[in-house]
């Protein structure tokens, strides 16, 4: 882009102040932020009133602004303000994994109508650089799986009761003191943000677009104190992980479920609000991509990262989708699960085809066996609501 960088901003909340402070810190790029729109124009902000709004059309419409950074944390205004700003010849900076798990098809062909780019590292794994390595490096058919811990706040909450006995709720409230978790945190601790995280990942690691509905994730909020005694005693940790492997050549599963984390594994070593990319390919075989997963200098950063970028005409690519599709998703595979369930009618509900492990106790049932995703999938509407946990064994 032979222009100076003009920035419209929305949202100054964690990520939005955060990417003005790392700009203003940076130095070399011929870039301002000249507009930030934001939903309250009465709460104190450490900015200039001059460029504060609260009306869209002032970045949408603007035409000295050549760059949307869209942060905020309403994911259906984010779409609009996305759709508008890619139609209205802007580039566009997103950090929106919900926006994106549910439109990123769209958005994709909209960027490519209008000629303008889209980018959006920020949206998965904070300031780990994993979409640009994605659509750079692994950008052949040797990928095999790309499997981590996509979730700072979770992480930062699960290393807290591990490591320091801390209670559920008083890490989560810390994990969103620290600006980690989202305006809404169930979608950290159930899973969702890894979900639409991987979902994105699935797009430029395998050029396939995967609907929310269509995975199974599951989360950390039903975590006893009798899970973590378990797993202390079998010398394990648990994590909340995502992953997306190709199956059988042709076929690509993705999964959200806690894990019993082994200690010669890379996401034991993963602890508070950090992120771990575990990236598995032919003759490569593993790569691990390590780095802070949220907080506002971070994400900034990443955000940053992207602006600059844009200096330079970058694009993403989408070589999986260009040249490399004709992957079809699945969930036929069978998972190794351990299953802690207090009312005994609801193991009936799971159809294990083996169980290698069983406990029937006054307060404490489990069950670690085998049994097929898809029946996971079938049930997940009516093992909502249960006292029940559930996390995977096998690989990461
Ligand atoms: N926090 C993190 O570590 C990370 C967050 N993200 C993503 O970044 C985005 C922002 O998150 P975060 O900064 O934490 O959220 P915050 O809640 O801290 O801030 C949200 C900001 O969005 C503004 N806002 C909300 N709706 C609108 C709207 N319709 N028009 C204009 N402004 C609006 C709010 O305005 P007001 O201040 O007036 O309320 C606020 O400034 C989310 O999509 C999140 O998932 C991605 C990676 C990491
Ligand atoms: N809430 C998210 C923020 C970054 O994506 C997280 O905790 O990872």
């Amino acid at each position: 882009m032979s222009n100076k960088l003009k920035i419209g901003v929305f949202g100054y909340g964690v990520v939005g102040s955060g990417l003005a402070h790392v700009l203003k810190n940076s130095k070399g790029l011929d870039a301002s932020i000249v507009k930030v729109c934001v939903r309250d124009g009465e709460k104190e902000r450490d900015l200039d009133s001059a460029v504060l709004t609260t009306n869209p059309d002032d970045i949408l419409n603007d035409p000295e602004i050549n760059v949307v950074a869209e942060l905020i944390d309403d994911a259906d205004a984010a779409y609009q303000i996305v759709k508008t700003a890619l139609k209205n010849g802007k580039h566009v900076v997103s950090a929106n994994k919900k926006m994106l798990a549910y439109h990123i098809e769209e958005l994709i062909q909209l960027q490519w109508q209008h000629k303008v780019s889209f980018v959006y590292e920020a949206s998965a794994c904070g300031s780990i650089p994993i979409i640009r390595n994605l659509e750079e490096y692994y950008d052949n058919d040797l990928l095999q799986s790309v499997s981590g811990i996509l979730n700072g706040s979770s992480n930062y909450i699960l290393t807290k009761i591990f490591n320091e006995g801390l209670d559920y709720n008083v890490a989560l409230k810390q994990a969103q003191d620290l600006g980690f978790a989202e305006s809404d945190p169930t979608s950290d601790v159930d899973g969702f943000d890894t979900l639409y995280k991987l979902i994105i990942l699935t797009v430029h690691g395998f050029g396939l677009f995967v609907h929310p509905d269509q995975v199974f994730n599951f989360g950390i909020s039903n975590l006893s104190p009798k899970d973590i005694e378990l797993a202390s005693q079998k010398g394990y940790k648990i994590r909340l992980l995502g992953k997306v492997t190709k199956v059988n050549g042709n076929h690509v599963n993705l999964l959200v479920a806690p894990k019993f984390v082994k200690p010669e594994e890379h996401a034991y070593t993963v602890e508070s609000h950090y992120n771990g990319v575990l990236i598995q390919g032919n003759f490569y075989d593993n790569q691990f991509m390590y780095g802070k997963g949220a907080g506002a200098h971070p994400t900034g950063s990443a955000v940053l990262s992207d602006i600059t970028a844009l200096a330079y005409d970058y694009k993403y690519e989408y070589k999986k989708l260009k040249y490399y599709g004709g992957l079809e998703y699945t969930n036929d595979m069978e998972v190794e699960v351990y299953l802690r369930y207090t009312n005994k009618d609801d193991l009936s509900l799971f159809e294990f085809k083996d169980i290698s492990e069983s406990l029937t106790g006054k307060e404490f049932n489990y069950v670690i066996g085998t049994l097929n995703l898809s029946q996971l999938i079938k049930i997940r509407q009516q093992i909502q609501g249960r006292d029940i946990f559930l996390a995977y064994l096998g690989d990461e």
